[in-house]
């Protein structure tokens, strides 16, 4: 008899579309689950933390919450941020503070063409657009650190300085993770994105460590690309690029770029890493809360069910990964699509979708 696997899953929906999207791939695991004849279980505690948990109490999460949350095997994470509180407040009080205490310091974004999904790359197709981005997740231009209100300059003459920090052993670790995972691709290519002409001093770091790191990879292909450049790039040849590495900000919009490139900011997964697993990853779609669309039922959830297929593979399920992977292309092609790809459907449509090919 198999041994039934277990994994204890902490669910934080946050805000705005993030609980929509993530009940659709909670829904996809559970019927997964209840299709395995008892060889797969997921465990969900539910933590109501984001901008309603701010009004009520004054904080994003509860005090305890890094506590509670790491012994979990994995976070399954929707998004974050309301109109109601600053920007800068909650994403640091609730997604950075999990990322950042968690020791997540890794961020893979794969963006892949999906069958029957029409995006602004007339010409490309599924073999040219599979590239993932791999961000920066720890430090960088969102280290947190700068100020405000220096000595000596009052109202309208305020100065702010935001600065961005590079350590020899962030970039290090993080170009290492791109290049082991290009070894695991049919292209064997990483592409660093940098800034060092106009940035002499963090930049110029990244792009030292980059060489020093790719001598000990001869197998694999690189180049180093200004971020500028990569975002033409990215539009103009995309066939040219399988694993692109890049600092927190400039992958956080590179990654952005791909997917709408791919066809909607809905479509793209995410997987934020401790890569020496000390602590639980957090699995989340790319996009944010997207209060224009909130509570319509019309949000695309194939970024979120494509992120907990990531989560699968993460917790040693690859074969049931690909069985959501190939389930979620299935249900495009036969044309399940929402509005932000040129379809109808709404997300309980396309979630149904999905979970019906799962027995494909
Ligand atoms: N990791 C996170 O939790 C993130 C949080 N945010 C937060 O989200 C809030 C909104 O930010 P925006 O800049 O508007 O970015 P956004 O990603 O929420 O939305 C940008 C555009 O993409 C569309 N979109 C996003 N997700 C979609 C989906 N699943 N299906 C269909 N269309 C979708 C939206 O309707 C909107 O037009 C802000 O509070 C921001 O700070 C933004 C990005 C990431
Ligand atoms: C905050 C944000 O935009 C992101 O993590 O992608
Ligand atoms: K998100
Ligand atoms: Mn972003």
């Amino acid at each position: 008899m198999t041994q039934s696997r277990r994994f204890r899953i902490a669910a934080i929906p946050g805000d705005g579309v993030g609980a929509e999207v993530v009940a659709a791939g909670r829904q996809v695991l559970d019927a997964l689950a209840a299709d395995s004849g008892g060889a797969l279980e997921f465990a969900w505690t539910e933590f109501p933390w984001g901008c309603d948990h701010y009004a009520r109490t004054g904080a994003m999460m509860d005090d305890d919450g890094l506590e509670r949350v790491r012994g979990f095997d994995a976070l399954y994470f929707g998004a974050v941020g309301w109109p109601t509180v600053p920007d800068h407040v909650s994403l640091w009080g609730l997604r950075l503070r999990l990322c950042q205490n968690l020791d997540q310091w890794a961020n893979v974004r794969p963006v892949h063409f999906l069958p029957g999904v029409a995006g602004p790359l007339r010409a490309a197709d599924t073999e040219d657009l599979d590239w993932v981005v791999v961000r920066e997740n720890s430090e960088g231009e969102y280290g947190g650190f700068g100020g405000r209100n220096f000595s000596g300059r009052g109202p309208g003459a305020e100065v702010a300085v935001q600065s961005a920090v590079f350590t020899e052993a962030g970039c290090e670790r993080i170009m290492r993770f791109a290049f082991d995972l290009a070894r695991t691709r049919a292209r064997r290519k990483v592409s660093s994105v940098t800034k060092s002409n106009a940035q002499q001093y963090g930049m110029v770091l990244w792009d030292e460590v980059f060489a020093r790191v790719a001598a000990d990879y001869p197998d694999v292909e690189t180049e180093s690309v200004l971020v500028d450049a990569m975002a033409a790039k990215f539009v103009l040849r995309p066939q040219d690029l399988s694993v692109v590495v890049a600092s927190n900000l400039h992958a956080d919009i590179l990654s952005d770029l791909g997917s709408a490139l791919a066809g909607s900011l809905g479509l793209a997964a995410s997987a934020n890493l401790n890569p020496e697993r000390r602590f639980p990853g957090m699995f989340e779609p790319v996009h944010g809360s997207a209060p224009d669309i909130a509570g319509q039922g019309v949000c695309n959830p194939v970024g979120a069910i494509g992120s907990a297929a990531l989560m699968l593979r993460h917790l040693g399920l690859p074969a049931e990964a690909d069985r959501v992977e190939r389930a979620v292309r299935a249900a495009c092609a036969q044309g399940v699509l929402t509005r932000d790809v040129g379809g109808t459907a709404t997300t309980k449509d396309v979630t149904a979708a999905v979970v019906d090919h799962l027995g494909d």
